[in-house]
């Protein structure tokens, strides 16, 4: 298989799979997306991802690359010719490491949990979510350096690792009828998230919000054991 072969295990709903688009896009690498339906897990998955068998999987000729933040690190430094994803300071960079991982230990988590309750037992995680927010969006001023991404003038990594969560934000936002992004509280985040959708890198590639919002709710009936419901 030639080195320049490049194939990504995904599916259309997966944050962590957007993830990889967005980088591949960044730098402008054509890809072959291989769309996973897990029913059962693909032999492909399976022997490329045997530790965790989640996607996403960037195959990079023969070598299988998890993780998505994994992923996104290889790509920005297997194709240096693009533009550079993650910051040249190492303390930028150590920051926007931090936030990743806050978004994906404690804040996505949250929000994955939401489908999990009903009713009033949304309310405190929105309200968790949207503590998440307003530290994300102090974040945003400082890495900014008001620019209009994390990265600055361009999507850098802390902006894919966070703007991949934004069409399940949507998602929360229209089950539940509250606001996570809104001008009051994070008006330099909804007018971040804007730029971000509309990057050429991401547009095309986010999922619908109806779409997912389908999606969600088929999700959250299993994950509540009952059949999806409004
Ligand atoms: N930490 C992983 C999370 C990946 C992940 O949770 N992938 C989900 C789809 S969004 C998956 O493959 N789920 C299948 C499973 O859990 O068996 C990453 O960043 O890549």
């Amino acid at each position: 298989m030639a080195k320049n072969d490049v194939k990504l295990l995904g599916a259309w709903p997966s944050p962590y799979a957007l993830r990889a688009r967005i980088a591949l896009n960044i730098k402008s690498v054509k890809y072959e997306f291989l769309e996973e339906t897990f029913a059962p897990k693909s032999e492909l998955l399976l022997k490329s991802n045997p530790v965790y068998k989640k996607i996403p999987v960037l195959i990079h000729g023969d070598k299988p690359i998890c993780e998505s933040l994994v992923i996104v690190q290889y790509i920005d430094e297997a194709w240096t010719s693009g533009p550079s994803i993650l910051p040249s300071d190492p303390c930028d960079r150590a920051i926007h490491r931090f936030w990743a991982v806050y978004l994906d230990e404690t804040w996505f988590p949250t929000m994955r949990g939401l489908l999990a309750v009903q009713g009033e037992e949304r309310k405190p995680l929105m309200d968790q979510l949207s503590e998440g927010i307003v530290l994300l969006e102090e974040a945003f001023g400082k890495c900014s350096k008001g620019k209009a991404f994390f990265g600055g003038d361009g999507i850098g990594y802390l902006d894919i690792a966070f703007g991949c969560f934004l069409g399940w934000l949507r998602v929360a936002e229209k089950i539940t009828g509250l606001k996570l992004l809104d001008e009051a509280k994070t008006p330099r985040l909804v007018k971040w998230a804007e730029s971000f959708c509309a990057d050429a890198a991401v547009k095309g590639i986010m999922p619908e919000t109806d779409k997912l919002l389908e999606f969600a709710k088929v999700l959250a009936a299993k994950m509540r054991g009952a059949p999806p419901k409004n």
